[in-house]
């Protein structure tokens, strides 16, 4: 991939930018098995490739500029804004959407929040697309100030761009690098932006995390899917959530949908779904568990509104003994005693950090999948979990054109160790 950006020296995020990309993929499966070298006995699947361009369902453009010429994009140095607005990363509805909601910025006189003198009002644009190609905006300001110019702009906005379904307002008072504040307020009907995948409705909500490049995320979602369904836990837990994707995936895969009239597959269900081996609407005798045994499955996830929405993608897809709890999954857990069969973490790139490997480590687990974008913090997790045996990993490219990728990796248990692993111990 080529970009003008790059080559122009106006934007360096993209630190592979113009390295071919199979030797990217070479690069960053080598750099994974380097980083996680003290576990050898791991099956490495062949790395999942993804779309060179075009790859990011998300766009977090800084407004600068003025209210009759604002410029989407970055800021350099010195704070002046530096027009990103054909990113080469972004599919074509966000590269699309964006020339119109800069006009709307135009039209509806909406002053940009200038940096440097704190003054101005619209600090960033976000936009995120859906696999069916409709769109969330959202318009983080200072304060309220211009919330009735955009709400009143709205039919006019939604008429230019058909494909919004969701758009708000959130609220960053604060002076600081942070990209969106607390405070949300949803201007349409539709509050959440449903991400289709694998035949599989789950919902994002505004302020929710979903991953980065679709794709992969339906990659990593169904490789989960797989690693559970072979282990038939009768119970799993994913730390960590978000709006559900592991353990949806794998509630489905054990059979949580069997029960349901229409299932969550539902009338137009995919070919990847089906690769899962469920049909539509009721998922295959899980190998090794009664049939009609329903697994039970929790997820804890620390916003809010992600767990609205797995909880939403649960019920409408009639799923049983699936669950969603709001919380910090390094006291729920915990305190929730010896724990499930079989774990699902899916943490920040500081990873689950020591306490809560020696939690998993204690606890009854057979079974964990560890998913990780950072795959130095997943090597220094593992060091707490001596008992856990790598058995298989999968290197997926959520990032090409930079040097970060998702690290899978399917553990399991091989002996009780004597206690809690120090820190320091090798894995
Ligand atoms: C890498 S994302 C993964 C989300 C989800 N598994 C997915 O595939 O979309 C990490 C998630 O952890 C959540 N999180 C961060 N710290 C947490 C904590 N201490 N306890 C529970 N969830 C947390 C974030 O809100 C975010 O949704």
């Amino acid at each position: 991939m080529r970009c003008e950006y790059f080559d122009a020296g106006l934007c360096r995020s993209c630190a592979r930018m113009g390295v071919p990309y199979q030797r990217q993929l070479r690069e960053k499966a080598a750099r994974a098995r380097e980083l996680l070298g003290g576990h050898p006995g791991i099956r490495w699947l062949e790395p999942a490739a993804s779309p060179e361009e075009g790859f990011r369902n998300k766009a977090k453009m800084v407004v600068s500029g003025t209210a009759s010429d604002p410029v989407l994009g970055i800021l350099d140095r010195s704070g002046r804004g530096i027009d990103l607005s054909s990113c080469g990363l972004y599919p074509e509805p966000i590269l699309g959407a964006l020339p119109v909601l800069r006009e709307f910025i135009v039209e509806r006189r909406l002053t940009p929040y200038d940096v440097p003198a704190r003054r101005g009002e619209l600090k960033h644009l976000l936009v995120t697309v859906s696999p069916g190609g409709e769109l969330m905006v959202r318009f983080v300001l200072r304060s309220k100030k211009l919330l009735v110019s955009i709400r009143d702009g709205l039919p006019g906005l939604r008429r230019a761009l058909p494909g919004l379904r969701v758009a708000s307002v959130n609220i960053l008072r604060e002076h600081a690098a942070l990209i969106e504040g607390d405070e949300e307020i949803v201007l349409t009907e539709a509050r959440s932006l449903p991400m289709r995948l694998n035949g599989l409705e789950l919902s994002l909500r505004p302020g929710g995390f979903f991953q980065t490049n679709t794709e992969i995320a339906a990659r990593m979602y169904r490789q989960g899917a797989e690693w559970i369904r072979a282990e038939a836990p009768a119970e799993l837990w994913d730390l960590y959530c978000g709006v559900g994707g592991f353990a949806l995936h794998a509630a489905r895969e054990l059979g949580a949908d069997a029960g349901a009239a229409s299932g969550p597959l539902g009338p137009d269900a995919g070919s990847a779904a089906r690769e899962l081996g469920s049909g539509a609407g009721a998922a295959a005798p899980v190998p090794g568990r009664d049939a009609g045994a329903a697994p039970r499955v929790l997820g804890i996830e620390v916003s809010p509104e992600a767990v609205a929405s797995a909880a939403q993608t649960a019920e409408r897809a009639g799923m049983d003994g699936v669950e969603f709890r709001v919380g910090d999954a390094r006291v729920l857990a915990p305190e929730a005693g010896a724990g499930p069969e079989a774990l699902v973490v899916n943490p920040p790139r500081r990873g689950i950090g020591p306490e809560l490997a020696r939690w998993i480590e204690a606890s009854g687990a057979r079974t964990l999948v560890y998913s990780s974008c950072n795959a130095r913090s997943l090597a220094e997790d593992l060091r707490h979990l001596p008992s856990f045996a790598a058995r298989e990993g999968l290197v997926l490219d959520m990032f090409p054109q930079t040097d970060h990728f998702e690290t899978m990796l399917l553990l399991r248990r091989e002996a009780r160790s004597a206690g809690p692993a120090a820190v320091g111990d090798a894995a």
